[in-house]
């Protein structure tokens, strides 16, 4: 492995494509990769580690990889002692609170609400700023089900296109925040591989 290599976690999923379409654009890969089974992928001069999204800050933060790519949203929900070098701008999406329409003008005076959600830290911490507690459900997928079914009152979760709400016939009662892809760096790595990592940096600003 020469000094130029640079390990890299890229999320498997909604932000694998538009990764690679990151790295072919910079110059970092010149040819695809599929996301097939195979976990280590070595391209160019970058090793590529396929792992799930909320994986991808703890392969950089314990310095397996030297860099990353992640949603805003996952750095958010858990945060990561990592830094955060570029917003690459692609995987666009809200945070959001949302609901059944029939329950927002309760909402918006609830002192207590129960949540469904994929994201507890940053729903816990969004509504505790508002002098809200919560009780919180976590689930892992079609958290949009949970207020249909009454399994919480409101929902915090992603939206892009706001077809899964409007398909279930809620609506977003407020957003939290916005999310997008990020580079992130494992510490260490910045300052024993500098010279690559900057060479990077230069050639994303350039490019992007
Ligand atoms: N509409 C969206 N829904 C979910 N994630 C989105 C959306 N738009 C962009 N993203 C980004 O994609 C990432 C999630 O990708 P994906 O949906 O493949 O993973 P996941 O749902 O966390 O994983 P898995 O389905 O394997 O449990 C999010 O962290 C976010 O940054
Ligand atoms: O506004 P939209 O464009 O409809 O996107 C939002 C939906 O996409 C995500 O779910 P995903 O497809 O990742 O499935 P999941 O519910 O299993 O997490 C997110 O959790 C919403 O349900």
């Amino acid at each position: 492995m020469n000094s130029l290599w640079l390990t890299l976690a890229v999320p498997k999923g909604r932000l694998f494509e538009e990764s690679l379409d990151f790295l072919m654009k910079i110059g970092l890969i010149t040819e695809r990769v599929e996301e097939g089974r195979k976990l280590v992928v070595d391209v160019g001069s970058l090793r590529l580690y396929l792992v799930k999204p909320f994986d991808v800050p703890v392969y950089v933060e314990n310095g397996v990889a030297d860099l990353g790519i992640v949603g805003l949203d996952v750095l958010l929900e858990r945060p990561a002692d990592v830094y955060r070098l570029y917003d690459l701008g692609f995987g666009f999406c809200r945070i959001a609170v949302a609901g059944r329409p029939e329950f927002f003008e309760d909402y918006k005076k609830s002192t207590h609400l129960k949540v469904a959600t994929k994201y507890p830290n940053i729903a816990r911490e969004f509504f505790s700023k508002k002098g809200i507690k919560t009780s919180l459900v976590v689930l892992n997928g079609s958290v949009e089900l949970a207020p249909l079914l009454g399994l919480s009152e409101c929902i915090v979760d992603l939206v892009q296109t706001g077809r899964t709400l409007k398909e279930n016939n809620l609506i977003v009662y407020e957003e939290i925040g916005t999310s997008t892809a990020q580079l992130i760096c494992n510490r260490v790595s910045y300052r024993t591989k500098r010279e690559s990592i900057l060479k990077l940096v230069r050639t994303l600003l350039e490019v992007c």
